[in-house]
């Protein structure tokens, strides 16, 4: 789109996505400024995290009860012995949206990870979607793995009948329901702390994460010492490696993929971390290959203990030891899956009110959620609400059914960052709403000289004039900090043919982007829908492999934007192998959200219309972005001459 001039709105650079948008669709579209974020005096959150704290929240918030339980289930009926392949595997999945992660978090560090980068790369009503995808994440994993508490600690007393009351499930006959006390308790005491300050929930994190840690230490060290012993029978199977074929392994990925989630935590407290350009990719990086190299080796151990048909489904790992005479390993076990799912509960509850802040500091919720307590500088108001949330759900509902929905929300975001990466790269986001102090220089500017002001006059807002000629320009700029203002505005102007050059590329750009993204869903669709009739089917997935293969063509001929280059130099995290690797991390989690299956989309679909009424009724009218405003070509063109005369 670039600059048009047709009439006063200007937007000065552009982008591929909004030119071909009516004003309707306007507001789904506007994007925002990277620092557009950055919290007013008085509402910033503490800065106290450095790179051990960001690996705790990392791991803690990524291991939880899924390799206690999922290692059974899956080698029996997957992998068999080739498990450990499938987590590798999986790890390199996540690996790439770990990637893109890594290079969002690292040039746009503000809280609201997914969320934030989408607002930024794809505008505001996909931003919309991710955010109310997130929370419903968040919540329903939040309250599930608070459930899970309960009966893990049944193992420690012999049987959940026998756990003392205040730990155990009550049955309301009236209701019929079975409600969780403890779990709702224990979602209160997380939120407690995590009110308190981020050191201070992130020291706890830290700890529950090493006691997890050392239990699956414990599984690789013990389960090793008693494979050598017994001659590691699980590999002794006459069906070999890959008793299900590399299919099957493939599969199996697909399944503890789940394990893997959570990572993305460490993005969300971007707002928090000392120096987030390095410690963040860094903090991400380290969780990822902690995780993926302890999941990959209690796996490893496990099958070789036991053949993988006669594993546990429910309790794989304690029956391994138990079969080999190891009986108290349970304990240890059950210690780690207790202490794995606090920690993934701190992990959900931690992101989720800072999404919600970033969420209300753009307008699209209530400024209730972005209040910032002064003294422990917390987002209190919004870890209370999201606590109170899970609560209730803990207490009342049995919400494992609803794991599938857990997941939506992950690969909802994941894909958007992989879409946000190559967004940023071809067409990174620069029509420019003036900053703040601009606006309010020009707010003065027209009071004082009684000319017509863009906010009283009913005009559209973005309608403004800066300035008409270069005499009523100089004095607003004579108002402005030049040296931080004026590069804001002149490094989007692209003068001369240059413009049409950038124009195009940025055009084709955006649309490849568009067209591959709707190749990867066709492709994915049409290899996982064995109902549709078979001409179909192929056609289906022969244009979507075609879109897909020429969109990878398309990118990677044309030009990426320059500001990479810098941004690498400033000692920032790039995401390598663009536009494989985010192509790749699209098509991947595209495949896993079209195989969650219709009742999973059914349930989610009911909450993603909830999220478009909340939207339509208050956060396209509320939206921080609603009176952005734009610069007209002609007094940006003078901006940047005045500007240029005036600095030198
Ligand atoms: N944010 C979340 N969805 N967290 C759930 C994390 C699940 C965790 N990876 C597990 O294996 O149990």
């Amino acid at each position: 789109m670039g600059i048009t001039v047709d009439s006063q709105e200007v937007r000065v650079g552009g982008d591929g996505a909004s030119s071909w948008c009516g004003g309707g669709f306007k507001s789904l579209v506007r994007r925002k400024q990277v620092d557009s974020a950055h919290a007013k005096k008085g509402t910033q959150l503490a800065k106290e995290l450095s790179v051990p704290y960001l690996i705790a929240i990392g791991v803690g918030s990524t291991i939880g009860a899924g390799v206690y339980i999922l290692v059974g289930t899956v080698a029996r009926e997957h992998t068999g012995p080739a498990l450990t392949l499938s987590f590798l595997v999986a790890g390199i999945a996540a690996a790439l949206s770990a990637f893109c992660y890594a290079e969002l978090s690292s040039r746009c560090p503000s809280a609201g990870s997914a969320y934030h980068y989408s607002f930024i790369c794809a505008g505001e009503g996909l931003a919309w979607l991710v955010g109310w995808a997130l929370l419903l994440e968040y919540t329903l994993s939040g309250a599930a793995v608070a459930r899970g508490i309960s009966p893990n600690l049944g193992f420690l007393f012999g049987g959940e009948n026998n756990l003392p009351a205040f730990l155990a499930r009550q049955y309301i006959p009236g209701l019929d329901v079975m409600v969780d006390p403890f779990a709702a308790v224990l979602v209160f005491l997380v939120t407690g702390l995590l009110s308190v300050g981020i050191k201070e929930s992130s020291r706890a994190q830290a700890i529950v994460t090493t006691a997890n840690v050392c239990a699956l230490l414990f599984v690789i060290i013990a389960g090793a010492y008693l494979g050598f012993k017994s001659g590691w029978v699980g590999y002794e199977v006459p069906t070999g490696y890959f008793p299900f074929g590399v299919d099957g392994m493939l599969a199996g990925s697909a399944t503890v993929f789940f394990s893997y989630i959570g990572f993305d935590s460490v993005a969300s407290t971007a707002e928090e971390v000392k120096n987030p350009q390095r410690d963040l990719p860094l903090g991400i990086g380290a969780a990822l290959s902690i995780c993926c190299a302890l999941y990959m080796l209690v796996s490893f151990v496990i099958v070789g203990l036991v053949p993988y048909h006669a594993m546990d489904p429910d309790t794989p790992i304690s029956t391994a030891f138990a079969s080999h005479g190891m009986h108290w390993a349970s304990y240890v076990i059950t210690v780690g899956a207790v202490t794995a799912l606090c920690s993934t509960l701190m992990g959900s509850l931690l992101p989720q009110p800072r999404i919600l802040m970033a969420m209300a500091r753009d307008g699209l919720l209530p400024s209730f959620f972005s209040d910032v307590n002064q003294r422990t500088q917390v987002p209190v108001k919004s870890t209370v609400a999201t606590g109170i949330a899970a609560a209730a759900l803990a207490f009342f509902m049995d919400v494992s059914e609803l794991a599938g929905m857990v997941s939506v929300g992950t690969l909802v975001a994941f894909t958007m960052v992989a879409i946000s990466v190559l967004i940023l790269r071809y067409v990174p986001p620069d029509e420019v709403p003036l900053p703040p102090s601009l606006e309010e220089s020009i707010d003065n500017f027209s009071l004082q000289n009684g000319g017509s002001s863009h906010k009283s006059d009913g005009k559209d807002p973005k309608a403004i004039i800066v300035g008409s000629s270069n005499d009523s320009t100089k004095p607003l700029l004579d108002q402005v900090d030049i040296s931080v203002e004026i590069p804001l505005i002149a490094k989007h102007l692209h003068i001369g043919n240059y413009v049409m050059n950038e124009n195009r590329r940025r055009k084709i750009a955006g649309w490849t982007i568009m067209l591959t993204c709707i190749g990867t869903f066709l492709l994915t669709y049409s290899t996982s829908s064995l109902g549709l009739p078979s001409l179909l089917r192929y056609s289906l997935c022969g244009v979507g492999g075609a879109l897909l293969l020429s969109g990878l063509i398309v990118l990677t001929c044309i030009d990426q934007d320059d500001a990479r280059h810098n941004f690498g130099h400033t000692g920032g995290f790039i995401c390598p192998f663009v536009p494989l690797l985010p192509i790749a991390c699209i098509l991947i989690n595209v495949y896993l959200l079209v195989n969650l299956g219709a009742a999973t989309w059914t349930r989610v679909s009911v909450w993603l219309i909830i999220g478009v009424f909340v939207y339509v009724f208050y956060g396209r009218t509320h939206s921080s972005l609603r009176d952005a405003v734009y610069v007209p070509v002609a007094h940006a063109d003078e901006i940047y001459r005045t500007s240029t005369n005036y600095v030198s």
